[in-house]
């Protein structure tokens, strides 16, 4: 790979994943400063992509707080719809591959348990929506070169880093907790963040297009996560299933973001996600020695 990559979200779960990856190449990576790419500022982002004139970009940067862009939904919509418009404006003119990553989130007031590429999604929230609005902005104004890649319950980061819910419930258990809670009646797909680094390395190589789900096989509860997280690390309090309503939040939880590919094994066998459990003990690996 000899190519030039512009990397927004460098920084965040996903990112910081990929551009480590990226640095072990012979590809120029940008990563976009913050100072001089904000996502709140769509009107800069345009010119600031076209200076650089990459011939990758790897759109990862969001408003990730569910709940906040419950709260702001203007903000919801003017960092993950406009101004991803503009950054798939900015490909179009550069004619550089985009990839944009999106969310299982997009998916949920249809009521079913699971998610196919061939299912019309119907967010519950702002931020599904929002992030539904960038697909359509990325396909309108990219239409020949991007990738959209929905992501389920992202999980990565590591020890102090790892700021979703697989995080917080190490951390309660390190803290000593006699008992944890996990929420039951709500359901996902998990996606192991260096899994999906992984492909995305193998989807520049291949300059892959299309719309395709991202995630390890099982359709779970918070509740199943916790109680494997429990086993693995051997944890001896008790993991109690409660309601989704124990934990007031902002934003209303699909009753299931549940997704499968369709799609995924018809690419390259070696880099599909495997089933839940075994994706997570990679993960809670990372937590020990
Ligand atoms: N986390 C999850 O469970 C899931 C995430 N996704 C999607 O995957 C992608 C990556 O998510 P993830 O890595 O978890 O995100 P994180 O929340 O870990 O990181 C967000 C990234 O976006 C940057 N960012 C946030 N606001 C702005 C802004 N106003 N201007 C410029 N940059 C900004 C952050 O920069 P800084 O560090 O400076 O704040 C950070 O690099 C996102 O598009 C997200 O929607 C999809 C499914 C699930
Ligand atoms: C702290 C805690 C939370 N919970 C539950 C409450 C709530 O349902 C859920 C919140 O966890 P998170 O913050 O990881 O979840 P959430 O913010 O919903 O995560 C979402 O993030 C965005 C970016 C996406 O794209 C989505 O697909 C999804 O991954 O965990 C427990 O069950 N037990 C606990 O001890």
């Amino acid at each position: 790979m000899s190519d030039k990559i512009f990397i927004t979200g460098g920084t965040g779960m996903l990112g910081v994943y990929v551009a480590n990856a990226l640095s072990d190449t012979h590809c120029q990576i940008v990563v976009a400063d913050r100072h001089r790419f904000d996502l709140s500022n769509p009107k800069c982002i345009y010119s600031f992509i076209r200076e650089e004139r990459p011939n990758v970009i790897l759109h990862f940067a969001a408003e990730t707080d569910v709940d906040l862009c419950e709260r702001e939904p203007a903000r919801a919509g003017i960092c993950n719809h406009l101004a991803t418009e503009q950054i798939a404006k900015a490909a179009e003119a550069c004619g550089a591959w985009l990839l944009y990553i999106s969310s299982s989130n997009v998916f949920g007031a249809e009521g079913k348990i699971s998610y196919n590429e061939l299912d019309i999604p119907i967010p519950t929230n702002y931020y599904g929506r929002s992030k539904l609005n960038g697909e359509e902005a990325v396909k309108a104004n990219c239409p020949e070169r991007h990738l959209i890649l929905r992501a389920g319950w992202m999980i990565g980061g590591g020890p102090g880093k790892d700021h979703k819910f697989v995080g917080k419930i190490i951390q309660q258990i390190k803290n000593g907790a006699a008992e944890l809670k996990a929420v039951s009646d709500r359901l996902g797909s998990i996606t192991y963040a260096v899994q999906l680094s992984e492909f995305i390395l193998w989807a520049i190589n291949q300059r892959q297009t299309g719309t395709f789900h991202f995630a390890s096989n099982g359709t779970i509860s918070r509740f199943d996560i916790a109680r494997a997280i429990g086993d693995l690390l051997n944890y001896r309090g008790d993991i109690v299933p409660v309601q989704s309503s124990m934990f007031p939040l902002s934003a209303p939880r699909p009753f299931s973001e549940g997704i499968k590919s369709l799609y995924l094994s018809t690419l390259d066998e070696s880099i599909n996600p495997g089933y839940w459990k075994d994706d997570l003990a990679r993960y809670i690996a990372t937590f020990q020695g």
